[in-house]
């Protein structure tokens, strides 16, 4: 068996990726942001004070002859953002892209932070990354990728995620026509929850590789590409009019500038993110934000959409690796 549903856009930032997800039965469909980068399936519900919710699609349990409240059990969840919400949780039918998963644990809001009030395009998340990060108390819950893996022809799923234009997330297959490139698979550390990896050295355009070891996770929740001080400032050091703007808290320049390349390692490979996908959003008058910032105290470097979106991304839990292929 295998799933296959389209993403688009939130908006036109490409600040995240949407997809439909059918939830209970008979279904009720929730637009969701897939996030690699977290553990829980969370929605806007029935339970999400009305003041919260209003613009949102919601899940309502109990119109849902499959839900199934878990007594006792709670999660609560603050991103790296410091958004957060929190909440009780039930059972119900998931369906992905065809592919139904039930008994799925769908954590209800009855509490969200005012970036998930303000931001209409989502109605929750669903989170991919490791059982290990989800939050539900006393009893952690799968994520809804581990309780299809092993119904699914191959434990792996794939992001494509597109500039302004639609993508995929297609759940136990790999349709390696959606890449331009070879696949380089690279193995994945467990430790931490998430889909981590290594990247050995970076290009900036044509340049010369530059030996910087990048312990990174691959994060379709987050928006950027977040690297390390020393690969940032080497990078707007190539684009003339770049500066550090305070109160956007990074990189700006001229929106005229024709940005370089960046490119990353991946094993013996690499991927390149083209200088149009770096230059991520208008901030005011011709003065754009870059999508290469720093990670600056995060601890680790984040492989947001602006990477993903320069490639064909393959989470295989079976092997424990992540592979990247060009597009
Ligand atoms: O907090 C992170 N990532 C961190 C970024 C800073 C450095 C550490 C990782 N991801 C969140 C993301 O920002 C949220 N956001 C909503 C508004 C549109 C954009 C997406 C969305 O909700 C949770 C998750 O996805």
């Amino acid at each position: 068996q295998t799933g296959s549903a389209p993403n688009h856009p939130s908006d036109s930032e490409d600040d995240e990726y949407i997809t439909n997800v059918s939830i209970g039965t008979p279904a009720q469909v929730l637009p969701l942001d897939f996030d690699t980068g977290s553990s829980d399936l969370w929605v806007f519900s029935s339970e999400t004070p009305s003041s919260s919710a209003r613009g949102h699609t919601i899940y309502t349990p109990s119109k849902s002859s499959t839900s199934k409240k878990v007594s006792g059990a709670s999660w609560s969840i603050t991103y790296g953002d410091n958004s957060s919400s929190s909440g009780d949780v039930y059972t119900d039918t998931v369906s992905i892209g065809g592919f139904s998963v039930t008994g799925q644990a769908v954590e209800s809001a009855t509490k969200v932070s005012s970036q998930f009030v303000q931001d209409t395009s989502n109605s929750g998340l669903v989170g991919l990354a490791l059982d290990s990060g989800n939050t539900v108390k006393p009893t952690k819950q799968k994520t809804w990728f581990s309780n299809a893996s092993s119904h699914l022809a191959s434990p792996v799923f794939t992001a494509d995620l597109n500039h302004q234009a639609d993508g995929s997330y297609n759940f136990g297959f790999i349709d390696t026509s959606l890449a331009s490139g070879p696949i380089t698979y690279v193995p994945i550390s467990t430790g931490n929850g998430f889909w981590e990896f290594t990247s050995s050295s970076y290009a900036i355009g044509g340049g010369s590789s530059k030996k910087h070891s990048t312990d990174g996770i691959a994060d379709t929740g987050t928006t950027l590409l977040l690297l390390d001080d020393t690969i940032v400032d080497a990078y707007y050091n190539q684009v003339q009019s770049a500066q550090y703007d305070d109160s956007q808290e990074g990189y700006t320049f001229d929106c005229s500038e024709d940005l370089p390349s960046f490119s990353f390692a991946v094993g013996s490979s690499t991927i390149t993110v083209p200088g149009s996908l770096i230059n991520f959003a208008p901030v005011d008058g011709n003065t754009c934000f870059g999508g290469l910032q720093s990670d600056d105290g995060i601890g680790i470097s984040i492989f947001g959409d602006v990477a993903i979106k320069a490639a064909l991304v393959v989470f295989d839990l079976g092997n424990k690796r992540l592979g990247w292929a060009q597009k």
